[in-house]
């Protein structure tokens, strides 16, 4: 691992030798002189005025600690990029979709449609000013035209496979050594995983899509250029240093997604500090218009002392799920309190029913992992002595995977979802992630599909619907009690609830007109609780599009309550 400009240790924060001198507002940083201490204030003044500092230790890493109580809600800090550039993990069906950001200005555009002149590479209109402006796509454009181009330009396979993000991201962050040293130095400072990532699936692929790629187009044929010219345009540019690249971003990168629906990469150099939990403390947001500046935000209270974190993963995945995508992309494994808790926070998000044995039924057993770390280990009833092996889970769970994930491909029914939550029901226990994700979809389709209308559904429908919302609140609240990263789910389950108090409501308007307005009352405060939770997601489009439709419904809302109910 490489080490950081500025972490808290003994040694000198520039140079790493042993060190007494200590900054005298944190009382965090040593130097070895005051020169050092001098070259260093530009970049540890930042830290120094804030509420968190950079530790650094033998598990973690560099990570971050918070100097000072802070409330939730208040931004700990922002930080602009080190690098922005199109999406990292493209996946098999997005390769062969033919749109990408533009190569100037991001906007997403057709492969096959305009193009820079001089380079050739998908562009989102021969006026597009970033491609003109030499520090967005000067020295970038100066590379990608010493390309060969794609084989042929009626094939659209050959102009996908030819143009490729993920390979320009790369190259966006070899070209800060030209463009901005400071920014390549920090670069250089984060963590790679590199002997970790040999003889991996991810290094193989990106030796492939990226490394190969990008030396056998562009950057031979610079080689070449220089020895013709004797002019340097770059230091480093081998093999080498682009695997490093690889293995910073894959271990580092954010996901940015913009208003236009296009994902984009960004690194930062504080912000990927910030360690992984299960249970984060701390969201983030990117500012569009500020060259995707990050800002990290307190999701809870924070008290001093504490680390800053995030989630690296997903938090609807159960334990198992989470420790292997971990491993494999971060080379870690999390110890936090809900992956080392077999119940996961009491949510029982992994748990089986137990079925006891030929001989001996078992009267409602649940069957949990021994040692959810293990992938290996044996599943124990809390009733019965029945033992089930981690082979035979395994097995059993992708074979129901494959069940949920074709149906949900397909816009499932109300019916098909009701047939299935019944059938996986037999061997999950009700609140398992396969129980969770039918049942947040079926909660959606009551209401809205044709013979289930809100104004179709018996009262006894409409009951079974609020209960099934409050059940899968109760799971967000366990897994995620600040609302942290489920705020979209969340906010979906309070949208459905005020569904069905405004059904109910209505029905209620001939009869008993204050019953009714508790009702209606009941909707609104609903919708607000949607309202709040969304905040955290406005910057995305999802979040966007939900909030719109929330205060669409909160007009009704206010509507019923005013003019049906006196
Ligand atoms: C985005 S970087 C974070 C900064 C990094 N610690 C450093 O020193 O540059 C992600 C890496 O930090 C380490 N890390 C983050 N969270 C961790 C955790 N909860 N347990 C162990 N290692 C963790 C892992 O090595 C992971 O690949």
């Amino acid at each position: 691992m490489s080490s950081a400009g500025s972490d808290k240790s003994d040694r000198c924060a520039v140079c790493q030798v042993p060190a007494t001198l200590t900054c005298s507002a944190c009382k965090s940083v040593k130097y070895c002189g005051k020169d050092h201490q001098r070259e260093h204030w530009q970049e540890h003044k930042v830290e120094c005025e804030s509420s968190y500092r950079i530790e650094n230790d033998a598990i973690l890493g560099r990570h971050l600690l918070v100097t000072r109580d802070i409330q939730a809600g208040n931004v700990i800090f922002e930080e602009k990029p080190l690098v922005v550039g199109p999406k990292w993990f493209v996946s098999e069906r997005e390769q062969e979709v033919p749109v990408m950001p533009c190569v100037g200005c991001y906007t997403p555009c057709r492969i096959g449609g305009f193009s820079c002149t001089k380079c050739q590479w998908p562009c989102c209109s021969p006026h597009c000013e970033d491609i003109e402006n030499p520090n967005s796509h000067g020295i970038d454009c100066e590379i990608l035209r010493l390309g060969p181009g794609p084989k042929t330009t009626s094939d659209i396979k050959a102009m996908t496979d030819y143009y490729r993000p993920d390979a320009l991201l790369v190259l966006k962050c070899l070209l800060l050594q030209k463009q901005n040293p400071k920014k390549w130095k920090k670069l250089m400072k984060m963590q790679s995983h590199e002997e970790d990532r040999e003889g991996s699936e991810l290094q193989e692929d990106a030796e492939k899509r990226v490394v190969t790629y990008l030396m056998k187009n562009f950057l031979e044929p610079l080689k070449k250029r220089e020895e013709t010219s004797k002019e340097k345009l770059l230091e480093q540019y081998d093999a080498k240093i682009l695997r490093r690249i690889c293995g910073i971003i894959e271990t580092n990168y954010m996901v940015i997604s913009l208003s236009t629906g296009l994902d984009l990469s960004g690194v930062f150099f504080t912000a990927c500090m910030m360690e992984h939990s299960c249970m984060p403390n701390s969201y983030f947001q990117f500012n569009e218009c500020d060259g995707c500046s990050i800002s990290v935000i307190a999701g809870r209270d924070i008290k001093e002392g504490e680390h800053i974190k995030i989630m690296y993963t997903n938090m609807l995945w159960a334990t198992q799920m989470r420790l292997e995508h971990l491993q494999i992309t971060k080379h870690f494994k999390c110890h936090c309190e809900r992956c080392t808790d077999p119940t996961e926070l009491g949510s029982y998000f992994s748990a089986l029913k137990c079925a006891g044995d030929v001989n001996t039924k078992c009267d409602g057993g649940i069957q949990l992992p021994k040692d959810p770390l293990d992938k290996k280990t044996d599943w124990i009833c809390n009733k019965c002595p029945m033992v089930v092996n981690g082979e035979q889970v395994g097995y059993l769970l992708t074979q129901m995977t494959e069940e949920v994930k074709t149906l949900m491909a397909r816009r499932p029914t109300v019916k098909q979802v009701e047939s299935l939550i019944e059938k996986l029901g037999t061997f999950l226990h009700p609140n398992h992630y396969h129980m969770f994700s039918l049942k947040h979809c079926l909660i959606q389709l009551y209401g809205n599909e044709m013979g289930y209308k809100s104004e179709q559904m018996s009262s006894s429908q409409l009951q079974k619907k609020l209960k099934m919302c409050e059940d899968l609140y109760d799971i967000c609240q366990k897994l995620d009690p600040a609302t942290i990263r489920l705020s979209i789910y969340v906010a979906i389950i309070f949208h459905e609830m005020h569904t069905v108090y405004m059904e109910q409501g209505r029905r209620m308007l001939d009869d008993d007109k204050i019953q009714a307005l508790e009702l209606f009352t009941n909707a609104k405060e609903s919708l607000e609780k949607a309202e709040e939770v969304l905040e955290k997601e406005l910057d995305g489009v999802a979040g966007n599009k939900l909030n719109d439709h929330i205060l669409r419904a909160m007009k009704n809302v206010k509507f019923y309550m005013e003019n049906m109910c006196s």
